[in-house]
């Protein structure tokens, strides 16, 4: 799979994805990601990038030349790929968007404005507006970056045999169980001895009660659509 990242900050993108489970994908070959700056497509000396609002209002907006001629130069290869516009206001990104963004897209082009905002004219070239939660960030390179990354864990083999991103908790529609590794007693707080027994059987139905009482605590919008077992086991946590 093929990232592009339209910014005017590439170094944000270039320093995050050189590590951890993006670093080992890229050098396994499984994705390629290419950051464009979008002041390389400007036309005029100071590489200008914004002016002041028609209509009035604070702050700047972003002009459309840049994002035009950095859209047109990647469209030139004429290879199929998905122009993701990262906004506040666009639909929310969710763990079913990334698993669709993955299975349906062979290239996407993230395209991360800054100031307050973009032309409204940019839209007319992209495919989706993405928003990856309702608070204001101070531009889209972090939200390119956490649809990168859910995307990316979700492609077969980025994970290394030993993981999965199947067993990732929102993948099975609530929250994930507590966590827990050596040492056994720290400072008086002690693993739950279930998880030293060695009965796997009693472990995953400790950790399925404990996730289904985190789902139910923090996030009781996700129980929905439960099995008829995860609902026995929701109604004696009530
Ligand atoms: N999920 C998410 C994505 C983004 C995002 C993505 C892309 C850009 C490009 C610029 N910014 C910063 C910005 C955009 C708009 C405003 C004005 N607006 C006024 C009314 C209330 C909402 C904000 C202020 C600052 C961005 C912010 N934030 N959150």
């Amino acid at each position: 799979m093929k990232f592009e990242v339209l910014t005017i900050f590439p170094e944000i993108i270039e320093c995050y994805i050189k590590h951890g489970v993006l670093g080992k994908a890229l050098n396994k070959g499984i994705v390629e990601v290419k950051v464009y700056n979008l002041r390389d497509f400007t036309s005029d000396k100071h590489k200008k990038v914004d002016d002041y609002p028609y209509g009035g209002g604070a702050g700047m907006v972003m002009q459309i030349e840049p994002f035009y001629n950095a859209i047109m130069h990647l469209k030139a290869d004429e290879k199929p790929r998905k122009l993701v516009l990262l906004s506040p206001q666009g639909r929310k990104f969710t763990q079913k968007l990334a698993q669709k963004f993955m299975e349906e897209s062979k290239a996407m082009v993230l395209i991360c404005g800054r100031y307050e905002g973009i032309d409204e004219r940019v839209k007319a070239f992209v495919d989706e507006e993405v928003s990856i939660g309702d608070y204001v960030l101070s531009g889209g390179e972090l939200a390119a970056l956490v649809i990168i990354d859910s995307v990316v864990r979700l492609i077969p083999g980025a994970l290394g045999d030993e993981l999965s991103a199947v067993e990732d908790s929102f993948m099975k529609g609530f929250l994930d169980y507590p966590h827990y590794t050596r040492p056994e007693d720290f400072k008086g707080m002690k693993v739950p001895e279930v998880l030293l027994s060695g009965d796997h059987k009693k472990i995953a139905l400790w950790r399925k009660r404990q996730a289904l009482k985190n789902t139910l605590k923090n996030r009781p919008d996700l129980l929905k659509n439960l099995s008829p077992e995860d609902m026995r086991i929701l109604k004696e946590l009530c």
